[in-house]
């Protein structure tokens, strides 16, 4: 799954030199591997993307489990895992913002219906042929 990831802490400085003299705080939008590389971060359930950098050395289940998941989608490890309530409150706290799927993108082939291909050029063909009879026959 192709996806977005807005807010990256790191990506912000990059966003407000870009917005000079704008209080905006509009996050800014990155590829996930521009992400990959910058940032360290898990995401949870409902692509929310916590603060994993600090937290990986303490984890219970290890650094290496984390890291292997930065940047990606690790909803299903952390489901797997059957983290506790308590856990899931901790996850909670790091969210620093959200990772959203790409928008899907559908190609529609606008086939050519029978009836817009062969009927109304047909009847159109009619009437006029018609019109055009009553006409003549009426100037006559
Ligand atoms: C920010 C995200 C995460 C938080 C806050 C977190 C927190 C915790 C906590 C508190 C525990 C202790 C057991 C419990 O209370 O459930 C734990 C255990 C564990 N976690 Fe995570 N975890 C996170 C992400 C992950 C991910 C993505 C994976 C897998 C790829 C993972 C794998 C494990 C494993 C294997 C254990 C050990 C389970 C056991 O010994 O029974 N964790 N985690």
């Amino acid at each position: 799954m192709e996806s977005n990831i807005t807010d990256c802490p790191r990506s912000r400085s990059r966003t407000r030199s870009s917005q000079r003299g704008s209080s905006s705080t509009t996050p800014s939008t990155m590829s996930p591997s521009s992400w990959r590389r910058r940032c360290a971060g898990v995401c949870l359930p409902e692509y929310q993307v916590p603060r994993t950098s600090g937290f990986v050395a303490v984890h219970p289940g290890g650094e290496e489990v984390l890291r292997e998941q930065a940047g990606g989608d690790a909803t299903e490890s952390f489901e797997d895992v059957g983290h506790s309530t308590d856990a899931r409150e901790m996850a909670k706290d790091m969210i620093i913002g959200e990772l959203h799927p790409a928008p899907l993108v559908t190609t529609l082939y606008d086939e050519p219906s029978w009836w817009s291909t062969w009927v109304i050029p047909a009847l159109a063909a009619a009437i006029a042929t018609l019109l055009y009879r009553i006409y003549s026959q009426e100037s006559e």
